[in-house]
């Protein structure tokens, strides 16, 4: 289990979280959404202790990680797969490379073992037998799917996927959106998702948390979600991003028209 306390983050004069509380339940899916530059990304990332808060703390199965020492941080991060926005492959490398990369490092396994786990995890993202490959040879759904095979590779208990479908069509997208559910439900992780896709939080999501002026604004299932009658909360579920220029615009028009009356 996850638990965010409390959180606040300020980066120079802009405060991007005001005092951020989530619980993210074992075996879960949580989806994160809100508009961009909320610190949906900022909030990710003090969760898998990349960003030290400047108040509140992040409890990661009990373990407060946001004071850790790096040694302790990196036997917490052993819990953690993580899928960033742009995969973040080595070109240089092949994707068997890529994929077996943390079991190099740290596992000090036999290169015979390694090669297995890797087949498995490309299998797992269905990409069976593709470790001879270079990322350049791959199209973006693929890319993300060897990101996505290292991120298993470790046998994490937490997968963080920061904007997973983010660039890719929408039949790959949705293919994206079904390996996340599947892998929840095969191999029984919690998963965090970050994302601005409707579609994914409507396949993917048990709870959604959204993010709002540096909080969470509304906590509830996708269900309730679709169902909420909140106006900010409706403008982002039906993507009404022009909702708000209106009104910002009809605010600013009123205090016109008030100031030249007075
Ligand atoms: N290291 C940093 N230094 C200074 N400002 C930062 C830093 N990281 C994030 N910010 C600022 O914090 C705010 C929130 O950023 P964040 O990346 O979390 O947004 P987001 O909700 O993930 O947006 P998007 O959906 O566009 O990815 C932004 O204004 C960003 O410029």
């Amino acid at each position: 289990m996850i638990e965010v306390q409390n959180l606040k983050k300020q980066f120079r004069q802009k405060e991007v979280l005001r005092g951020v509380s989530l619980e993210i339940k074992t075996g879960e899916t949580m989806v994160i959404i809100g508009r961009s530059g909320c610190g949906k990304s900022v909030l990710l990332k003090h969760m898998v202790g990349l960003l030290v808060p400047d108040e509140g703390r992040v409890l990661v199965d009990g373990e407060d990680i946001s004071q850790m020492s790096k040694a302790a941080l990196y036997r917490v991060r052993e819990k953690f797969g993580m899928l960033f926005q742009s995969a973040a492959l080595f070109d240089s490398m092949t994707v068997g490379e890529n994929v077996g990369i943390a079991l190099k490092e740290n596992a000090q396994l036999p290169n015979k073992e390694i090669e297995k786990i890797v087949a498995e995890k490309l299998a797992m993202v269905e990409l069976p037998g593709t470790e001879h490959l270079k990322p350049s040879e791959l199209s973006g759904g693929m890319r993300k799917r060897v990101g996505l095979a290292r991120a298993l590779a470790t046998n994490p208990q937490y997968i963080f996927y920061d904007e997973p479908t983010t660039g890719l069509d929408p039949i790959m997208s949705d293919s994206i959106d079904s390996l996340i559910l599947n892998l929840a439900k095969s191999l029984q992780v919690t998963s965090i998702v970050v994302t601005h896709d409707m579609q994914s939080v409507d396949k993917v999501a048990d709870r959604v948390a959204m993010m709002h002026e540096g909080r969470i604004y509304f906590l509830g299932t996708r269900q309730e979600l679709r169902h909420s009658r909140d106006v900010i909360v409706r403008n982002f579920v039906e993507r009404n991003a022009y909702q708000d220029v209106e009104i910002e615009g009809e605010l600013g028009r009123l205090s016109q028209i008030d100031k030249k009356k007075r």
